[in-house]
């Protein structure tokens, strides 16, 4: 059986730069075949002219409603269907690309390539790329709490349409983006001026060791010499507070036990999954060597042994959880009570 799929998951409100970001990539690909998932409400997007320059490029439109309506039907059949022609030969394609509509929430749409079992083995979700307009993020989070969907879901945003926005803006913009999710890394394009391997194999659904939280942001600008320009974020910023259901939650601790751990994770999962959008620890546990991994989108968990404590590094434990109306303080409490 060939390898799987890498699929990247692209969202972002209506107007954030989907397809201005699609369009740089196809016209800077070096002839990968991939294939582009648009579901598009039926309207062409993607540039046609590069479309056929591009012999290698498929385009499918799903273009009867909503992806995140008809998650396990249209969608599911569409990726079946394109999977089968590359199994007969008729479509090539080494990556897959979902553009979703500025409407979509990411939730059914990531969870059908966990649920699924055809597509689970075919297809490999890579990451969610969520793009924010910084000078229309604000008022959509305000009025669209699926603005903050895509967000909290993301593993790496894009924010664009700086150029249109003074810094205090941007600031607000980056400040808030921040808070619902802290762990996501945050790049500022212009016109989808992205390289690709920002976005594009980020492997982000991998157990690994990492659980950083952002603590700033990268620029990108093509025709710089530098090409990309790292800027902390700034501190007055962080105070301000806003009222998005979805944030990001830390908790700290230091060496866990791994039956209360365990057991916490397990409680979490079955109370709260629906509201867990994403979550991801890095856990020492009590005289285990390796560093244990949990990861997860909603009620869909995997769990692993990383890499082993070395000698001289302070075995601490971090989880980020971002979700919507969690009892924090309660999951602090029971999360504190897993040390030993
Ligand atoms: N000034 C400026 N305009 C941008 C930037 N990125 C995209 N645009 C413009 O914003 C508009 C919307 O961009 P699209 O790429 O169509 O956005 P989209 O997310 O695909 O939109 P929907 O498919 O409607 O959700 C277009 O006119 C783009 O040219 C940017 O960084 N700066």
């Amino acid at each position: 059986m060939s390898e799987a799929v890498s699929v990247t998951l692209l969202t972002g409100f209506l107007g954030s730069g989907k397809t201005t970001l699609l369009n740089y990539f196809l016209a800077h690909n070096d002839n990968q075949p991939v294939a582009i998932l648009e579901n598009e409400f039926g309207a062409v997007n993607i540039d046609g002219a590069l479309l056929r320059g591009g012999e290698n490029v498929n385009v499918v439109e799903l273009s009867n409603g909503c992806v995140c309506c008809s998650v396990r039907g249209e969608f599911t059949a569409a990726l079946s269907e394109m999977l089968d022609k590359r199994a007969a030969g008729e479509l090539q394609f080494e990556r897959l690309i979902v553009e979703t509509t500025g409407l979509a929430d990411p939730a059914p749409i990531v969870q059908t390539f966990f649920v699924d079992e055809r597509l689970r083995e075919a297809l490999r979700l890579d990451a969610v790329i969520a793009l924010a307009d910084a000078e229309h993020i604000s008022r959509q989070l305000d009025e669209h709490p699926v603005a903050a969907s895509q967000i909290g879901f993301a593993d790496r945003i894009l924010l664009t349409k700086s150029d249109r926005v003074d810094e205090e803006t941007k600031a607000r913009a980056l400040a808030r983006i921040h808070r619902i999710n802290s762990k996501a890394e945050i790049y500022e394009i212009v016109n989808g001026e992205c390289p690709a391997d920002l976005w594009l194999s980020l492997n982000a659904f991998e157990l690994t060791d990492n659980v950083e939280l952002a603590g700033g942001f990268h620029i990108i600008r093509a025709d710089s010499q530098q090409s990309s320009r790292f800027q902390p974020f700034r501190k007055a910023q962080a105070k301000q507070s806003w009222d998005d259901a979805i944030q990001a939650h830390v908790f700290d601790a230091g060496l866990l036990d791994l039956k209360k751990i365990g057991a916490f994770m397990e409680s979490c999962i079955a109370r709260f999954g629906n509201d867990m959008l994403r979550y991801k620890g890095v856990l020492a546990i009590a005289e285990h060597p390796q560093r244990l991994i949990v990861q997860g989108v909603h009620k869909v968990v995997g769990f692993d042994y990383g890499s082993a404590w070395q000698p001289t590094e302070s075995r601490t434990s971090r989880l980020v959880i971002i979700g919507r109306y969690l009892p924090i303080e309660e999951m602090r409490r029971e999360f504190a009570a897993t040390a030993v």
